[in-house]
């Protein structure tokens, strides 16, 4: 078993670390930590679990510790983040020095030249790009992200269409309030209601799609030169990000060769890899995040409502943005640097 850790476990995200952690084959759960306020303290204490699964006996009465490398056990062999980004900012690099590998959730550093971004099946090979970070900050550790959550929903979409040549995206959101944390927007501000903004993540969208879609040359990645438009609107779901996407194409596929693109994409031999990773619709109302979420156990990537437009393509794809999008992400990055011997 390899032994983990997880940084800002007792937040929302970190639940869900502890959730996949607490069943997981190869992964055992060996240190947990959390601000000042919680350290010291019981688990079960320090969090106010909210997670629809039981809390786990075996993290209930684990005490917390302080989110220093002097806290936590030095036969720790990777540790998953999920801080808030300003945190992650002062502290992960703390950790990485200090020899520990950091598969991180945070926002911070996500477009770093030298700073793998990832998604298994869609561009496992940047992890490479931690030889190159190793030699330029002087780390045993490493530092390796997962993209944003509405991100993450789209980027393997486009991986499959990039074989039709990938020439400017436009995307328009439909995110769930989970995304946002437990307090992050009120009842009041959303039932009945529409929020068309969410700070920054229209950038994110932009940015990070490139990066994921890009080119590892052995020294750098190379951003792929499609054009990201994105528009973000917080909507009253709980969870499961839906997403109207527009792909203007070099190549003028039907819509059977976009079902079929995204039906062969392949995925990863991985634990928590689904099988498939996109899972098609031909019904044109779906996916829906009610109904669709939990596909994969929230790993895989729903796509629907296929249709060819003068420059290319539209369709819907959905994904659970605290699985898949948060920390089902982090988990399956640690699987792939476990795997490729990274820890
Ligand atoms: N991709 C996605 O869909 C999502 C991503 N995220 C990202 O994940 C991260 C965590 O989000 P979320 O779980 O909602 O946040 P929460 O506020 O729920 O949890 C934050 C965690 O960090 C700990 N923490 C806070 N301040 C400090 C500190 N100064 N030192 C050490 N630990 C600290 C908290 O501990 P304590 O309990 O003691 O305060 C808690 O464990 C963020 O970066 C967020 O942007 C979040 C939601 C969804
Ligand atoms: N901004 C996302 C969640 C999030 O925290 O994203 P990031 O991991 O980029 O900070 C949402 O609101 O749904």
């Amino acid at each position: 078993m390899t032994r983990v850790g997880v940084l800002g476990a007792t937040g929302a995200v970190g639940q869900r670390f502890i959730q996949l952690l607490s069943s997981h084959d190869d992964f055992e759960i060996a240190a947990l930590t959390a601000s000042s306020d919680s350290a010291g303290k019981p688990y079960k204490e320090a969090a106010k679990w909210r997670v629809d699964t039981p809390i786990p006996d075996s993290v209930a009465d684990v005490d917390v510790l302080e989110t220093t490398p002097e806290a936590v056990p030095n036969d720790v062999d990777l540790l998953f983040s999920s801080l808030p980004s300003s945190v992650a900012e002062r502290v992960e690099h703390g950790f990485c020095e200090a020899g520990y590998v950091v598969s991180s959730n945070s926002s911070n550093e996500r477009n770093a030249a030298d700073v793998p971004l990832v998604i298994p099946e869609v561009n496992a090979d940047h992890l490479d790009l931690i030889e190159v970070q190793r030699d330029e900050r002087g780390w045993d550790g490493a530092l390796v992200k997962n993209p944003n959550c509405s991100t993450i929903t789209m980027v393997p979409t486009l991986a499959a269409l990039d074989r039709f040549g990938l020439d400017r995206v436009h995307v328009s959101t439909l995110q769930a309030v989970s995304g946002a944390g437990y307090s992050g927007v009120s009842s009041m501000e959303i039932l009945d209601n529409v929020i068309p903004h969410i700070g920054g993540e229209e950038e994110k969208m932009e940015t990070e799609s490139r990066k994921l879609l890009g080119e590892f040359t052995g020294s750098e990645i190379d951003w792929h030169d499609v054009d990201v438009s994105a528009s973000c609107n917080r909507v009253p779901t709980l969870d499961g990000h839906l997403e109207n996407v527009w792909a203007e194409l070099d190549d003028d596929p039907t819509v059977e060769d976009v079902f079929a693109a995204f039906e062969d994409y392949a995925g990863q031999d991985l634990p928590s890899a689904p099988s498939p990773l996109i899972e098609t619709f031909e019904e044109p109302d779906r996916p829906q995040p009610r109904l669709d979420r939990f596909l994969g156990d929230g790993m895989a990537v729903a796509a629907g409502g296929v249709q060819q437009t003068p420059d290319g393509v539209q369709y819907n794809c959905l994904a659970h943005n605290t699985i898949r999008g948060a920390a089902g992400a982090s988990v399956l990055n640690g699987e792939l640097l476990e795997r490729d011997g990274w820890l």
